[in-house]
């Protein structure tokens, strides 16, 4: 197939936000003991690698999971490089034609190893969330843990997108992908309450 996976395994080993619940995966009710079947159980925190922020997860008033149509996580999307920065702004985007694009994805390279949690990463600024709404994109994917700085408690980006429809897509794995326009599929489970979802993301060239 051509479906190319850009999600971080969820293994034991995966990273998780300093103090939030880690990823575990364990055989609850074995085989020996049921008779028939392994049955597993996982514990994780909802924003563990690769996931989507529901609205809720930053507003207590904001849409949960279950609110959000799934179709926002699935189709044409764009994946522009813009490395080695301190933060993305709007300008950013000045060399890039984005007419018609609906989902954009943003590898920024700035959590090269992913076995670590990042103690510094880019961050978007509220001129790059206004910039997108104006252009109509509905969602940002990016290879970071968050659109926003691992210290914020601000969380000036989430809110910003928000504000402007943008939906939030992180911990992407993009060190494989180059730019270009790319078929994504990365559905949310139907979680009823939830604050976000892991997903798998899948790209499919289109170029
Ligand atoms: N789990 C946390 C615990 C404490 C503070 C932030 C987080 C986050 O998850 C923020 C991140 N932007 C996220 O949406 O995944
Ligand atoms: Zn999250
Ligand atoms: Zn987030």
């Amino acid at each position: 197939m051509t479906w190319i996976d850009v999600s971080q395994p969820l293994d034991d080993s995966i990273t998780t936000w300093p103090g939030d619940t880690a990823f575990r995966y364990e055989i609850a009710w074995p085989m020996a003991d049921s008779g028939s079947v392994n049955v597993g159980k996982v514990t994780m925190s909802l924003h563990s690698g690769t996931h989507i922020d529901a609205p809720f997860h930053f507003d207590d008033a904001g849409q949960r999971v279950i609110d959000l149509d799934p179709g926002l996580y699935i189709g044409p999307a764009r994946v522009i490089h813009l490395p080695g920065r301190e933060r993305i702004e709007a300008t950013d985007l000045d060399g890039f034609d984005l007419t018609g694009v609906e989902r954009l994805i943003l590898k920024t390279d700035g959590w090269p190893n992913k076995q670590e949690f990042p103690s510094h990463i880019p961050e978007l600024t509220p001129s790059l969330a206004d910039r997108l709404g104006d252009l109509g994109i509905y969602l940002i994917g990016l290879d970071l843990p968050s659109v926003d700085a691992i210290d914020s408690k601000e969380m000036a980006a989430h809110h910003a997108l928000a504000r402007n429809g943008v939906h939030i897509l992180e911990g992407l794995v993009l060190d494989h992908i180059a730019p270009g326009d790319y078929e994504l599929n990365a559905v949310p489970l139907p979680i009823v309450k939830g604050d976000g979802s892991p997903v798998r993301a899948l790209l499919r060239s289109l170029d």
